[in-house]
């Protein structure tokens, strides 16, 4: 009687994967008016599941038409994000040494991306002094080839006078984001996915730009105010906040180690 109690492999395997996809799928549509949407149809989906258990046959099936004719409504409400969700996953860069084990975090001490930190916060400080407005996303686990063939490809290996002479007003490569790999500048002149959150008016499209490439991938990004030269660091979708430079440094390693 009691045979559906029975727990197997599998049905831990099929727990994780609707997990690892609910997450996937709430990660990407937070903040967005889609969550609404997606909330609206767990519930019914919740509701057709429950009154199939109990045998409402009635109610159940007219759930169960919804759903199933609903499917093609939801391809086209949902055609941008389905289309980013895809390309996330499929921008997984598992050919990095880190990255498959990075997902598994049990030998994280062991692995870590060598990036020159401390260049990138030292440069960030001095384009805060001079007022020089700054975007510098850094990849981690998610590729962001999708991004970086968008702008001017690179190779230089980071260091302070480099980052400088990418910023400078009159450079023809300030524009936009760079995107670092790495220890090395692979993209500059990039234009990211904006946020459509709502944000405070003092921030521009160059914050805007910074949450929205977070909130789509795992990436990091600094930002440096035009108007108040503060230094801003974004992770998934968020300001992270910050009292020193020196602890800023310390998060970035954190979140790349
Ligand atoms: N989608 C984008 N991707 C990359 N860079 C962008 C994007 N949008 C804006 N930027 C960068 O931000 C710069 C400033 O844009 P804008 O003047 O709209 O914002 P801002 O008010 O100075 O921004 P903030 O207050 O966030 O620093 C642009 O010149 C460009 O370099």
């Amino acid at each position: 009687m009691f045979s559906f109690l029975e727990f197997t492999f599998i049905d831990l395997l099929d727990i994780l994967l609707v997990a690892f996809l609910l997450f996937n799928v709430y990660k990407l549509l937070k903040g967005t008016v889609a969550i609404n949407i997606f909330i609206g149809i767990a519930i019914v989906f919740l509701i057709y599941k429950v009154t199939e258990a109990l045998h409402m046959e009635m109610f159940s099936s007219l759930l169960g038409t919804l759903i199933s004719g609903g499917a093609i409504a939801l391809i086209i409400i949902f055609h941008p994000e389905m289309r980013k969700f895809l390309l996330m996953l499929g921008s997984t860069n598992f050919k990095s040494k880190r990255n498959f084990i990075n997902q598994l975090k049990f030998l994280k001490a062991e692995i870590s991306i060598d990036v020159d930190v401390e260049a990138l916060v030292m440069a960030c400080e001095k384009f805060g002094v001079s007022r020089t407005g700054a975007l510098i996303v850094i990849e981690r686990n998610n590729s962001l080839d999708f991004l970086s063939e968008k702008g001017d490809s690179m190779n230089i290996e980071i260091n302070i006078p480099i980052l400088e002479s990418i910023f400078y007003k009159n450079s023809p490569l300030h524009d936009g984001a760079i995107i670092v790999k790495e220890n090395y500048v692979v993209a500059t002149r990039v234009v990211l996915p904006l946020s459509e959150k709502k944000l405070p008016s003092r921030f521009g499209l160059r914050h805007r730009a910074a949450i929205g490439v977070t909130e789509k991938t795992d990436a990091m990004c600094l930002v440096v105010s035009e108007e108040t030269g503060e230094i801003s660091f974004i992770i998934d979708g968020a300001f992270e906040l910050y009292s020193t430079t020196n602890e800023l440094q310390e998060k970035i390693r954190m979140y790349l180690s």
